[in-house]
């Protein structure tokens, strides 16, 4: 089952594999006129009633099909200047001489009444002249057949068909009751659309409010460092360079002053001891109360006392949290302090090891999400991302990425993720795309002499190509 959001995130990939939407429009009208021949043979009276989004453009291209083998109506909501994308612009454009508006039309005097007017792209209310249509539709001597989905699905009130012909997958919540007879049709999304992270996952990106203030737009604490120092301050760029707007770096106090001085970007609070331990957890859940997602582990080392601290803390922790690299090996001795917990957990493949016993596999990542109930990025040549029921292969990043510090990074893109309030999955699928995208671009000016600091570096340039987009 296809959530409707996630059409959108399949678009974008699709055209990223180099499968535009057009192309995608064109199969999904082909599709339908080719179901509707089958089922319910040609010269019949068909009214193709169409809104003002991609629904409405699969409809133009199933009405351009259909006029080989019936009499075709295109039935317009709405005027055509208000046609909103530019794909179904175009498709209107190439069967307009057979458009009427919909105002007067009696629907009883067609043999079968196509729905086009809503598809994914409509998640909250049905507003007029769509209410008054639909009602009318519903309430005629015909047989309706919905484009994708029954226009108005989910909301108040919606189209009752005869049948659905939807693409690629049944999309959520649709049933025999809601959807009459369901058809599915392949409409050539490329695999990777679906089983891949690509820029489409951006959608879950939220954008700063242009009125927003310092903060509201992602709090992070990173607990890391005391032997190492630039792990925790790697990860706080990553976080800064995707969008976080304040992070904070909780750090024992040989790392402190190197850290504090890496960046004025960063604030940093000094803990009490060498290393981290129980003794400063207090402080640490008090810094938390001010922050909206937490990311542990980043060059804290193993010492005893980091490792009972860091249990202490994840405990105590009430807000998201990305678990990573000395944390995870900090956690796999009780992996109790999970329960309940909202989080993303970012291992490699030793890691994974340490963490589950198994090997990594994508059947014992997926096996591991479930059973800790939490999103995993393990980390390898490819990525998997998974929470247990549903799972994505990263495939951005190259050799290179071999480098210190790339893991950081992406803990750092994850947690800043999570303090944007999105779910740890969309999250991790964020963060995993951007930090090879990152990785990428770094390679085309720098090839194997790239750092983890030229990784951050590229952020933003990700974002310029792929968010600005949406
Ligand atoms: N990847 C895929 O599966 C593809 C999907 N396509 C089609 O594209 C559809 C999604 O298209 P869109 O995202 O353009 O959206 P829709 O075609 O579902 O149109 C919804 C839009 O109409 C607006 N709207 C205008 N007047 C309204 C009113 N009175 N009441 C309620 N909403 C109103 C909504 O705000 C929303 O933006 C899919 O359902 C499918 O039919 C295909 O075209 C191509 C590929
Ligand atoms: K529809």
């Amino acid at each position: 089952m296809l959530p409707f959001r996630e059409v959108k995130v399949l678009d974008i990939n699709s055209e990223h594999l180099g499968v535009s939407i057009d192309s995608l429009m064109e199969n999904a009208g082909e599709a339908v006129a080719e179901a509707i021949v089958k089922e319910f043979g040609a010269e019949k009276k068909v009214a193709i009633v169409c809104g003002v989004g991609n629904n409405a453009g699969d409809g133009f291209v199933a009405a351009r099909n259909l006029l080989r083998y019936c009499d075709v109506t295109v039935l317009l909501a709405s005027p055509p200047a208000e046609i909103r994308t530019e794909n179904a612009k175009r498709a209107y454009e190439r069967i307009k001489h057979v458009a009427f508006s919909s105002v007067g039309a009696n629907f009883s005097n067609f043999d079968i009444v196509i729905d086009a007017l809503l598809g994914t792209g409509n998640l909250t209310e049905v507003r007029e002249p769509y209410r008054t249509l639909i009602k009318r539709i519903n309430a005629a001597d015909t047989t309706i057949v919905s484009i994708d989905v029954p226009s108005g699905l989910h909301t108040d009130l919606a189209i009752k068909p005869q049948y659905t012909v939807t693409f690629t997958d049944v999309k959520e919540g649709m049933t025999p009751e809601n959807s009459g007879e369901i058809i599915v049709m392949d409409i050539g999304v490329p695999r990777d659309a679906y089983q891949a992270v690509g820029p489409g996952e951006f959608i879950y990106y939220p954008k700063n409010r242009p009125d927003s203030h310092k903060g509201e737009n992602g709090k992070v604490l990173i607990v890391g460092g005391g032997p190492y120092t630039g792990a925790p301050a790697l990860a706080g760029m990553g976080a800064l360079r995707i969008g976080a707007d304040l992070v904070h770096i909780a750090t024992p106090n040989a790392s402190y002053i190197p850290i504090a001085s890496y960046s004025p970007d960063l604030i940093v609070h000094r803990l009490s001891q060498d290393v981290l331990c129980p003794e400063d957890v207090e402080k640490i859940v008090e810094i938390i109360e001010s922050v909206d997602a937490v990311l542990i582990g980043p060059g804290l080392g193993k010492d005893e006392r980091t490792q009972e601290a860091v249990r202490m803390i994840i405990t105590k922790c009430n807000k998201p949290m990305v678990i990573d690299a000395d944390a995870i090996t900090a956690i796999s001795s009780d992996l109790s302090v999970l329960n309940g917990k909202e989080c993303i957990l970012t291992p490699h493949a030793r890691e994974f090891k340490v963490l589950t016993g198994e090997s990594v596999s994508q059947e014992a990542a997926i096996a591991a999400a479930k059973e800790l109930d939490c999103v995993l990025i393990v980390k390898g040549k490819e990525d998997i991302i998974t929470n247990g029921k549903w799972t994505k292969i990263n495939h951005t990043g190259n050799s290179r990425m071999s480098v210190g510090g790339t893991g950081d990074v992406l803990a750092g893109e994850a947690v800043a993720m999570l303090s944007k309030e999105i779910s740890p999955f969309n999250a991790a699928r964020i963060a995993a795309f951007t930090n090879g995208a990152a990785g990428d671009l770094a390679f085309e000016s720098l090839e194997y002499g790239f750092t983890a600091t030229d990784v951050i570096d590229k952020i933003p340039e990700v974002l310029r190509r792929y968010l600005r987009r949406i």
